[in-house]
């Protein structure tokens, strides 16, 4: 029983968030099921700013998660009969409605979350985007006529929405991870049971009120927050499940790929990274410094894309360090509402635990702290932005991800030399490298074993790209118009007795 002193605090804090937005009603403390706002607020959603409950939501479990898919198998014939410009229309129409309230997903994105406002606005954008992209391929899912084999017969492959699909998504990007797998579900005519992150399903219950605004029809969208496993265990066993669309860590991805293999399901899956960012001695160096930051540093370093670990080419390591450092060194730290910081909070005390492991294996290898290195005197989860010079090629933080803002510069001979320890890695979801030398960076780009690659570009997130990974960073691709083959079948028709 929640002592009346925390309840009135809990109560405060939300009333505080609400008194904030311009349309208080985006503050939900129910799951969505089957068009109906539910269950009981019992679990916390803090701020990791400042520690304060946020407010309580539902903590659901198997049961429930049996009734979203029941409810999304209901709904499932009649949305899939829409014409793909009906369902365009209610998509483009959510688009609308998420740009119309912006700013107020993205005080809420950055009060469960931690992130500065302006890359909270980034991310509610890109989300938009990616809402707007598929809104436009939902009429575009063709099929084709093949050339016949035989005189009485003709071939058709047409392509046909999966069914229900579950949808599972991670903390540190609680708005586009939602809407990269809602939008292409429902363009294809799909229907979907989504779990949130715990520690962040706030916007995903604000993207629903909007999606309900927008017309999407009772179960085809239901959100269940509360306990993962037995959540994730019904989305990837159930029958009536189709699909599964994860994003998170390899660790829970491979514990999903078991389970979905009862059913023999299809499944999308965006894992854990450790991008290596390369800068060769004929690269803009300032340019490169730029793109380091950005890579390295957006979301405190929570972003599955980060640059995990720099290599630098002997020639302008000095260089390339000294510039970065003081960059970093100018970072503001605090609370992601304040204006000015670009380094707010990270997730909680076990990230900060991970950073300062990392720190200390390096150091003990010889590593030096250049700027950084320690816990803000902020308190909580603060971290000063860190630079490491002279880090081992086979320290632990070039072989984990950090998911933290630390840099380690790891310095290097030539292409081959830095090649081989940029492939030599489980993980290949993003690389990065800086080059002017035209003939270097196609080498480059071919050669190193990575989904997607940045030349002389610390960003590469775009709703129009294909993101995703090899090797154990996942299968599958999600935006672009590649993004769409998750959710549709393709099946082959022969109509004989021409
Ligand atoms: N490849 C990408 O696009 C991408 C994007 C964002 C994050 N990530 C990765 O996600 C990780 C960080 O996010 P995280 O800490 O939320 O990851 P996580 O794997 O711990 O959790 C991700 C989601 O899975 C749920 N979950 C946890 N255990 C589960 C289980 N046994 N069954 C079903 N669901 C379960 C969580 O509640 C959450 O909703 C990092 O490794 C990062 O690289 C990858
Ligand atoms: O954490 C990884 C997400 O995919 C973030 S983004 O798509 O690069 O913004």
């Amino acid at each position: 029983m929640t002592p009346p002193v925390a309840a009135r605090a809990a109560q405060s804090a939300a009333s505080s968030l609400q008194s904030r937005l311009k349309d208080p009603s985006l503050l939900r403390d129910r799951c969505y099921i089957d068009g109906a706002w539910v269950g009981t607020p019992e679990f916390a959603v803090n701020n990791p700013a400042n520690g304060t409950e946020l407010i309580r939501i539902p903590q659901l479990g198997a049961d429930d998660a049996t009734s979203a898919v029941e409810a999304a198998q209901r709904a499932f014939p009649a949305w899939a009969k829409l014409t793909a410009k009906q369902r365009s229309n209610i998509l483009r129409k959510w688009f609308d409605l998420i740009i119309a309230n912006r700013e107020d997903l993205a005080l809420i994105l950055t009060s469960e979350q931690g992130k500065p406002l302006a890359e909270a606005l980034g991310e509610v954008d890109i989300g938009a985007a990616y809402v707007e992209f598929f809104a436009e391929e939902a009429r575009r899912v063709y099929g084709e006529t093949i050339p016949t084999q035989r005189p009485d017969a003709r071939l058709l492959a047409i392509r046909q929405p999966i069914g229900v699909c579950g949808a599972i998504t991670p903390w540190n990007f609680p708005n586009s991870m939602i809407t990269r797998k809602v939008s292409p579900a429902l363009a294809a005519g799909c229907t979907v049971v989504l779990k949130p992150a715990n520690e962040t399903p706030l916007s995903a219950l604000a993207l629903a009120v909007l999606a309900e605004k927008a017309g999407v029809p009772k179960g085809v969208l239901n959100i269940v927050t509360g306990d993962a496993p037995p959540i994730g265990k019904v989305l990837c066993e159930h029958p009536a499940v189709r699909f599964v669309g994860f994003t998170g860590s390899t660790n829970v991805g491979k514990i999903l790929y078991r389970q979905a293999s009862v059913g023999v399901k299809k499944l999308g899956l965006e894992l854990g990274g450790n991008a290596p960012f390369v800068v060769f001695d004929d690269a803009d160096i300032d340019a490169a410094v730029e793109g380091a930051i950005v890579s390295k540093y957006r979301n405190m370093g929570q972003t599955c894309v980060c640059a995990n670990r720099l290599y630098a080419q002997d020639k302008i390591y000095d260089q390339f360090v000294e510039k970065l450092s003081k960059k970093v060194a100018e970072m503001k730290i605090g609370d992601g509402t304040e204006a000015g910081v670009t380094q707010g909070p990270l997730i909680n005390m076990k990230a900060i635990e991970k950073v300062e492991r990392h720190i200390a294996d390096a150091v003990k290898g010889g590593a030096k702290v250049v700027t950084g290195g320690k816990r803000s005197a902020l308190g909580r989860s603060f971290f000063e932005p860190t630079v490491l010079s002279d880090v081992r090629p086979d320290a632990l933080v070039a072989q984990e991800e950090t998911f933290g803002p630390l840099a380690p510069v790891i310095r290097f001979k030539d292409e081959a030399d830095v090649i081989a320890m940029c492939n030599a890695s489980p993980f290949g979801l993003a690389s990065y490298f800086y080059s002017r030398d035209i003939g270097r960076v196609w080498r480059v780009a071919e050669a190193l074993e990575s989904g997607m690659v940045g030349v002389n570009s610390g960003l590469i997130t775009t709703e129009v790209a294909p993101f995703g990974g090899v090797k154990e960073s996942g299968l599958g691709r999600e935006g672009s118009r590649h993004g769409m083959d998750e959710y549709v079948e393709i099946k082959y028709v022969m109509m004989a007795g021409v």
